[in-house]
């Protein structure tokens, strides 16, 4: 095993290896105006006008949890409505191609609000990867709501036609899946629920994307949702959750459901994410192209890397017929436990931590962290390696980055270094039953 001390020569094979010479994921072309935007979506996500009676340039944040005037006034209660949150909900019903958008406190949040349209009997049709939380609201749905889960492989639109049945009343879908990046064809699978049911509402998880990249509604979904905490804010300094419908009734049932329970964005959360959403273009264009670099990094010395943006990946054309990049979270096995909980811990700027999207780069072990709360028996039943690398890639010089998860393979004893600086792959301890990894002869 090569020891912790050989950075520099990594460094330099490194440079040579991989700022050089590949393929740069197709740039995502959001350029065309679409559904009534009068600008490229990189320019709507900085176009908003305040409305403010001085001219301000920012949003006013309306601190207030009440508003005089009595009845018949715009707003009278913040848990009801507040003129930064509204400001907030028609910038991103214009960013996320929807009729309206609705904003609360996680995306957690948009997911219980989604979700609470279900009664006793109903059925949901779901994928068998998806982000522990929602594993988590789901069952407990199931265990005391009486509502009825089935799992499936949603890569296959033939298998979740296959659960469809009258009383589905909700499809759930994530595309990519976290943390396995299983892609879902979302034009196919709401076509075949609406095509069951009429009223199937099919609801899609886009926080892996963003409605930079991909916009569900466009590809006859009913409902987008996503984690306002990762790519919209972008600096993991708020939670928020971004609900997306074109359906006037669904919205209306949503905002009841909001007002109802007092989950709706508070005032500075809603300024902070409409400040944060403005950077979305050159954030995750950034993040994507240096995901890219990292994927192939990994993947040449014999990783099993999952990312959208390698044409290894099974789903490859499918995510490119939907989305418009590859969004910048990959995930990697080593075939050991022990040789991934070494890597995590040896890296200095890929910081471990739960959560994805941020400018920072962040690692981690799902099974350990965000898919905690997934029974291990039902990861194994899964199919989610209890090995699996996460990483999120933010906006650091990717040279950097590089170095660091580099010197982290060599300090874990993953990677070996031959004469001239090249790196090679030991072959794993076996102790997962898996052999992914190859020798790299330079
Ligand atoms: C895919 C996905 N959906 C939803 C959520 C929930 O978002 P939040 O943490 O903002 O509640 C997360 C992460 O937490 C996620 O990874
Ligand atoms: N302790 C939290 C874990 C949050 S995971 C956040 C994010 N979605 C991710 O995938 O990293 C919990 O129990 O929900």
């Amino acid at each position: 095993m090569a020891g912790p001390s050989a950075p520099a020569v990594i460094a330099k094979g490194l440079k040579h290896l991989d700022l050089d010479g590949h393929d740069l994921p197709p740039s995502p072309a959001p350029s065309s105006p679409s559904n009534g935007r009068k600008y490229a979506l990189a320019t709507e996500l900085v176009y908003t006008d305040s409305g403010d009676q001085y001219n301000s340039s920012s949003v006013p944040i309306y601190q207030s949890a009440t508003f005089k005037g009595g009845p018949g006034q715009e707003y009278d209660y913040t848990r009801s409505g507040n003129p930064t949150r509204t400001h907030l909900e028609r910038h991103m019903a214009k960013i996320m191609n929807a009729n309206r958008a609705l904003v609360v406190s996680s995306g957690m949040g948009a997911c219980d609000v989604i979700t609470r349209t279900l009664k006793p009997g109903d059925e949901v049709v779901t994928g068998d990867d998806l982000y522990g939380g929602t594993n988590r609201l789901l069952t407990y749905l199931k265990e005391n709501g009486g509502i009825i889960v089935k799992h499936v492989d949603t890569t296959k639109v033939d298998l979740v036609k296959q659960a469809l049945s009258s009383k589905t009343t909700m499809v759930l879908l994530e595309t990519p899946t976290n943390p396995l990046i299983k892609m879902v064809d979302i034009a196919g699978i709401s076509a075949a629920a609406h095509e069951a049911s009429p009223d199937c509402c099919v609801a899609v998880d886009n926080t892996m994307m963003s409605p930079y990249l991909q916009n569900p509604l466009d590809l006859g979904a009913d409902v987008t949702y996503e984690s306002g905490t990762k790519y919209l804010s972008g600096h993991h300094d708020l939670m928020a959750g971004v609900i997306g419908i074109n359906n006037a009734a669904l919205g209306d049932k949503f905002y009841f459901m909001i007002n109802s329970t007092g989950c709706g964005l508070a005032p500075f959360d809603s300024w902070l994410l409409l400040r944060g959403v403005k950077t979305l273009a050159v954030r995750m264009e950034k993040q994507q192209e240096s995901a890219m670099r990292i994927a192939h990094f990994l993947e040449e010395r014999g990783f099993k890397v999952r990312y959208p943006g390698l044409k290894s990946h099974p789903q490859y054309a499918l995510h490119n017929s939907q989305a418009r990049g590859a969004g910048a979270v990959l995930s990697f096995e080593t075939g050991s436990i022990n040789l991934s909980e070494r890597i995590v811990e040896s890296t200095k700027l890929f910081g471990i931590s739960v959560s994805f999207g941020c400018v920072n780069s962040l690692i981690s072990m799902p099974c350990r962290m965000s898919h905690a709360s997934i029974d291990p028996a039902l990861r194994k039943e899964r199919a989610l390696p209890e090995d699996i690398i996460r990483l999120c890639v933010g906006i650091e010089d990717l040279q950097d980055l590089m170095d660091d998860l580099s010197q982290a393979l060599v300090r874990a004893g993953a990677v070996r270094l031959t004469s001239d600086g090249f790196m090679a792959l030991e072959v794993g301890d076996g102790e997962t039953g898996k052999t992914t990894m190859v020798v790299d002869e330079p």
